[in-house]
C-alpha cells in the first residue's frame, strides 16, 4: 500500500474512532450507550426518545437502547417514555420483521405512520410531465424522499411529545455515506456511533434478540423496483469488507482505495452545508 493511501486509510479511521470487536465488554457498551441516551434527554430537558422501527437490525438495537433508556429514566421522571413509529410506504414486504422487532422491544407506544400518500403527492409534483427523468432515477430518487418523510413525521412527532429524534447510523453506514443526506442522516442523537455493522448485530444478540434478527441481512428497502435490495448489491461492498477497514483488519489495497473513494466522495453529507465565510458583516449591508 503506498504511504498516501495508507495515511488517508489513517486518518479516515481515526476521525471515525472505532474500537476492534474482540476482548470488548458488551454489557458495559450497551450500559454507556443507555446512559449517553438518558443524559442527553435529560440535559436537553426532554423526555421522549422517537425512533422508526423498520425491522432491520440497526432500529432494533437502538429500539432496545431507547426503551432501556426511558425504563431508567422513569425512577426520576415518570413521564419519560419511548416512542417507537411505524413508517412503511403502503404495505410493507417484511411487516412480519416489524411485528417482531417491536415485540422484542416493548415499546412504552407505537405510533403508525403510512408515508405512501406524502411521498406520492410529492413526488408526483416533482417529476409530472418531466419526460427526461428515466423511471428507474425518478424511482431511485422516491426512495430518498421516503427517506426525508420519514424523517419529518418523526420531528412532528418529536415535537408534539418533548421529544428527541433517535438516529441509527453507525461507521460502516458512516464511512461510505450509505444514507440519505438530510433524511435518516438527520436527527438529534446517535446512539449506535462508533459501531462497526458486525457490532451492531452482537449488540443486538447481546440484548436478547434471536440469531435471526440479529442475523437479518441489510436493506435500506427504498426502491419500488427492487424491493428488499440488499444494502451489500447496492454499496458494491460486504460489510465484512467495511468492517474489516474500520476494525483495523487491513483489506487488499483495491478495496481500500475504493473506500477511501466512497468516503471522500460522500464528505459533504457528514458536514455542516457549504457556507460562504464572512458574508454578513454589518459593514458589508451599508
Ligand atoms: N459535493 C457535494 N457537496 C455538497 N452537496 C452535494 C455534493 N454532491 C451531492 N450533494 C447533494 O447531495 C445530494 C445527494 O445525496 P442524497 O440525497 O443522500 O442521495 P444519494 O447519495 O444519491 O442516495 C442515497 C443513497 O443512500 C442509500 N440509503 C439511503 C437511506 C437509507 C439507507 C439505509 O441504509 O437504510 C441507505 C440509498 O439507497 C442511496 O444509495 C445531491 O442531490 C446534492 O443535493
Ligand atoms: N419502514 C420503516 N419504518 C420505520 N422506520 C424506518 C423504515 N425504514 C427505515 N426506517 C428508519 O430508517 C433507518 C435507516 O434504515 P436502515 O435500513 O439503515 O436501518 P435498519 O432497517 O434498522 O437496519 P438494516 O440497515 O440492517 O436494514 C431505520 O433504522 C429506521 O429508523
Ligand atoms: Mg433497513
Amino acid at each position: 500500500m503506498s504511504k498516501e493511501l495508507y495515511m488517508t486509510a489513517g486518518r479516515i479511521l481515526e476521525e471515525l474512532g472505532v474500537q476492534p470487536t474482540e476482548d470488548r465488554d458488551w454489557g458495559m457498551e450497551i450500559t454507556k450507550r443507555v446512559t449517553f441516551l438518558c443524559e442527553t434527554i435529560q440535559s436537553a430537558g426532554r423526555s421522549t426518545l422517537v425512533l422508526g422501527i423498520s425491522g432491520g437490525v440497526d432500529s432494533l438495537v437502538a429500539g432496545k437502547l431507547c426503551q432501556l433508556a426511558a425504563d431508567r429514566m422513569k425512577t426520576n421522571k415518570p413521564e419519560a417514555r419511548f416512542i417507537a413509529v411505524r413508517l412503511p410506504y403502503g404495505e410493507q414486504v417484511d411487516e412480519d420483521a416489524a411485528q417482531a422487532a417491536l415485540q422484542f422491544i416493548d415499546p412504552d407506544r407505537i405510533m403508525t405512520v403510512d408515508i405512501k400518500p406524502s411521498v406520492d403527492a410529492l413526488h408526483a409534483a416533482v417529476v409530472v410531465n418531466d419526460s427526461e427523468i428515466s423511471l428507474e432515477r425518478a424511482d431511485f430518487e422516491r426512495g430518498n424522499v421516503k427517506a426525508r418523510v420519514r424523517m419529518t413525521a418523526q420531528y412532528e412527532i418529536a415535537a408534539l411529545n418533548n421529544g428527541l429524534v433517535v438516529g441509527t447510523d453507525h461507521n460502516a453506514e458512516a464511512v461510505t455515506g450509505f444514507f440519505t443526506k438530510w433524511g435518516d442522516g438527520a436527527c438529534d442523537l446517535l446512539p449506535l456511533r462508533g459501531l462497526s455493522k458486525r457490532q451492531v448485530r452482537r449488540l443486538a444478540s447481546e440484548l436478547g434478540a434471536s440469531d435471526e434478527m440479529a442475523g437479518k441481512p441489510a436493506t435500506a428497502d427504498l426502491e419500488c423496483l427492487r424491493p428488499q435490495l440488499a444494502d451489500e448489491d447496492v454499496l458494491g461492498f460486504s460489510y465484512d469488507v467495511i468492517d474489516d477497514f474500520l476494525e483495523f483488519k487491513g483489506g487488499s489495497d483495491d478495496q481500500v482505495r475504493k473506500l477511501v473513494a466512497q468516503y471522500e466522495k460522500t464528505q459533504h453529507k457528514r458536514c455542516d452545508p457549504l457556507a460562504v465565510m464572512g458574508a454578513f458583516k454589518p459593514a458589508d449591508t451599508q
